[in-house]
């Protein structure tokens, strides 16, 4: 795991442990014994840690949290680099991350190639640096880049930390031959004033002043998130305390929340974010199937999401054709993407090149003629399927053959959608989410012809437009949608009941949503759910009138209905659900009139209203979903609950430090979540959403452990 090795006066330790050379055990093991070894060898007078393969290591191994540990931890490794009687020399290439950071400052010299990157990325995984990494960062750099750099996590270039006072040269060419001349000079100057505990953290009179802005910052860019704020913590006792003291205070900190559930929500995330990478279809895999090349794309429509989706596109490097039926929409969507464009500069999302590249980019065009060439299209025209076949069908007779055909449908079936086609293998759903250049989940689905090859594409094309790809198959709805109308269902039917809108959508945020779901409704527009209604009435075979109680065998509640007859479509109009301080106002508050309209609602329908408590709110809206999310799995549509959790994540704005709805349901116990669905399901009889799944039950009775639930789904299906 450490291959020791001496190169004239100097001794080598290669940190050996692929993918990322993360500091397990063996590692810890294999960097003790190199010191203690390198310190004894009369040929040395300097030693060099480094990095075989792809990267200095890039962390403590995730893996090993939240098990015994075993000695030696990375303190005792990092304090015998510290106290080493020949100077140690950091070399860094890729990522030197969380405990890989912690080495580097322990060592007497740091020095890196351009492309390195250094951070304290522990926050990210509900921590903060346990090696004493607050102590001594702020020494280096001083109080507020140490608070900023360790309550984010961000990665910084290689060049940027130097500036910070972090890397002491950036250096070219082959990175070990470069160490070992570095390494070699060193040898004849003194380095105990190297170590970083003895030097002074800068402006430590102004800790206070620091503080309380970084404290601003992180509680209001992480709300909700605890690890942030005691990163700010730790590092203040870096200037109020003496070296020992801060770092005790920083290990009670990380022992804090270490044991804390955000942390083991977090640490969830993280490879439930890797393992939805790991794609299965019948016919094929991540392993066996792949890519086609995606140089050229086109949109087709350019309203709202056609609009986020060529923004995505083009900041990626990809040229896109941006098809409309008429002129005064093309323009209308170029315009927006510009003005896209324009905010996501100011706001220093995107750099101003990648914005001038982006409008060179982009190809305006009213003729299907311009897009036959392009590799892959994305269809974002409304969601109504006889006009999605009229454009796949034109698709079809278009586009080369090898050209991979995507809908941006967020119910439709796809096999629907491919039927206008006489290549269903090369169709496939890519559903954004809105805003589309800001939501991070790609819900891609395939049909039942579609081709794996097909998958790979568009799996792969998530991530070089920087999103998080989740494969599902095909249904109406597919995953997040479908989970999400029991969720939403019941916000408006606890409304009808009793509850305010303010009071459904105060038990979401405080859950940690960032808007409850009538803030979302008005966000989006009521005039979209009043159409939506209208579209699936009309799959059904029936209209909605005032009399409409049920919708397809379900309860159906017609307060949007009332909401938008009044002409209150929510942010657009100045009013729906909250009255907003003008059109196209961002400040909700409670409003007098739309509690009249809920009112008379009640009233016309007989509904005696009544109260409704915070839980059986959160429980109502939550468990229907999670409901739901079982029955997604019982039916294959994903594989294994990671593929629920990213899909909330980062296409609901789910709270990270709760893991995921499927998560937190394992974290409240099975039986419980049961019970309370059963509950529900004789209390509020009508929605189909409320009927307890099977594989839900069988899970529950047999106390299976979350890690071997995917086990059970597949054994379901047989
Ligand atoms: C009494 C008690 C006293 C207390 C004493 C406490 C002492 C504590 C001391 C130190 C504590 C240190 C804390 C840490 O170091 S926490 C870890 C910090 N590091 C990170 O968070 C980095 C995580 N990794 C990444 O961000 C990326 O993986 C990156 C390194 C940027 C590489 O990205 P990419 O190239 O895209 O590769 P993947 O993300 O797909 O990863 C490839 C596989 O490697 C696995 N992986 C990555 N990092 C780790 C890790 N740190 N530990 C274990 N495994 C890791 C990842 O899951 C992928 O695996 P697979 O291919 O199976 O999916």
């Amino acid at each position: 795991m450490v291959d020791y090795s001496v190169n004239g006066s100097v001794a080598v330790l290669m940190v050996n442990n692929p993918p990322v050379n993360a500091l397990g055990h063996a590692v810890r093991v294999g960097l003790k014994t190199g010191i203690e070894r390198g310190a004894k060898d009369s040929r040395v007078r300097s030693i060099i840690i480094i990095g075989k393969g792809q990267t200095f290591p890039a962390g403590a191994d995730i893996r090993e949290f939240g098990k015994p540990s075993k000695e030696p931890w990375l303190t005792a490794v990092g304090n015998l680099i510290k106290t080493c009687s020949k100077p140690v020399v950091a070399a860094i290439h890729g990522t030197c991350l969380g405990g890989g950071l912690e080495i580097a400052l322990f060592s007497h010299y740091r020095i890196a190639v351009s492309s390195a990157r250094v951070g304290f990325p522990e926050v990210t995984l509900g921590l903060l640096p346990g090696a004493g990494g607050s102590q001594r960062l702020s020494r280096l750099t001083g109080l507020p880049v140490a608070m900023e750099m360790i309550s984010s996590g961000r990665h910084v270039p290689a060049r940027k930390a130097k500036e910070y006072g972090i890397i002491d040269e950036i250096v070219s060419g082959d990175l070990l031959k470069t160490a070992l001349k570095f390494a070699q000079e060193v040898q004849s100057r003194p380095f105990k004033d190297r170590c970083l505990r003895y030097k002074v953290v800068p402006n430590a009179d102004r800790v206070e002043e620091y503080a309380s802005a970084a404290l601003t910052q992180v509680k209001k860019k992480y709300k909700g998130f605890e690890a942030p704020v005691a990163c700010v913590q730790a590092v203040r006792s870096s200037a109020e305390l003496s070296y020992e003291e801060g770092m005790k205070r920083e290990r009670d900190l990380f022992l804090q929340l270490g044991q804390s559930g955000q942390a083991k929500a977090q640490q969830y995330a993280f490879f439930a974010e890797r393992a939805v990478t790991k794609w299965q279809m019948p016919g094929g895999s991540y392993k066996t199937a792949k890519p086609l090349p995606v140089r050229s794309t086109a949109v087709i429509g350019a309203g709202t999401m056609g609009s986020g989706i060529a923004v995505c596109l083009l900041s990626a490097g990809l040229p896109v054709y941006l098809l409309e039926q008429n002129e005064k929409f093309l323009q209308s969507g170029v315009k927006l993407i510009e003005s896209i464009m324009a905010g996501s500069v100011k706001l220093g999302k995107v750099s101003m090149e990648t914005a001038k590249r982006a409008a060179t980019l982009l190809k305006p065009t009213l003729s299907y003629d311009d897009i036959k060439d392009v590799d892959l299209v994305i269809e974002a025209v409304f969601e109504n399927l006889d006009i999605k076949k009229e454009v796949f069908s034109k698709l079809d007779k278009i586009c080369k053959p090898s050209a991979i055909l995507c809908t941006n449908t967020s119910t439709i079936d796809i096999n629907r959608i491919s039927s206008a086609t006489s290549r269903p293998e090369k169709v496939v759903g890519t559903h954004f989410f809105a805003p589309a250049y800001h939501m991070k989940l790609l819900e891609n689905i395939y049909g039942t012809k579609t081709s794996p090859e097909a998958v790979a594409t568009v799996m792969k094309l998530g991530k070089t437009i920087n999103k998080v790809p989740v494969l599902v198959k095909s249904c109406h709805g597919f995953l997040a949608n479908r989970m999400n109308a029991p969720f939403s269902s019941e916000a408006i039917f606890l409304v009808e009941e009793g509850a305010s809108p303010q009071e459904v959508d105060q038990v979401n945020e405080d859950f940690g949503m960032p808007m409850g779901p009538f803030k979302v409704r008005d966000l989006s527009g009521i005039d979209i759910s009043w159409r939506i209604n209208r579209e699936v009435a009309k799959v059904l075979g029936t209209s909605i009138t005032k009399e409409t109680r049920f919708l397809g065998g379900n309860r159906y509640c017609g307060l949007n209905d009332d909401f938008y007859d009044k002409g209150r479509y929510g942010r657009k109009t100045g009013k729906g659900w909250y009255l907003y301080e003008k059109v196209g106002g961002k400040t909700a508050v409670a409003d007098p009139e739309a509690e009249e309209i809920i009112n008379s609602y009640r009233q016309s329908r007989g509904i005696v209203k009544r109260k409704i408590t915070p839980q059986e709110i959160f429980e109502r809206q939550f468990y229907s979903a999670i409901n739901e999310g079982f029955r997604i799995l019982e039916e294959g549509i994903c594989n294994m609950p990671e593929e629920i959790d990213i899909s909330w994540i980062y296409g609901f704005s789910y709270p990270k430090y709760r893991g995921g709805p499927m998560f937190y349901a394992s974290q409240i116990g099975l039986q419980r979540v049961y019970d309370r669905i059963c509950h529900y399901h004789e209390t509020c009889p009508y929605s189909i959403h409320w009927v307890p799944n099977r594989l839900l039950k069988k899970l529950a009775e047999n106390n299976v452990p979350f890690t071997q639930w995917a086990n059970h789904v597949s054994k379901s299906k047989m």
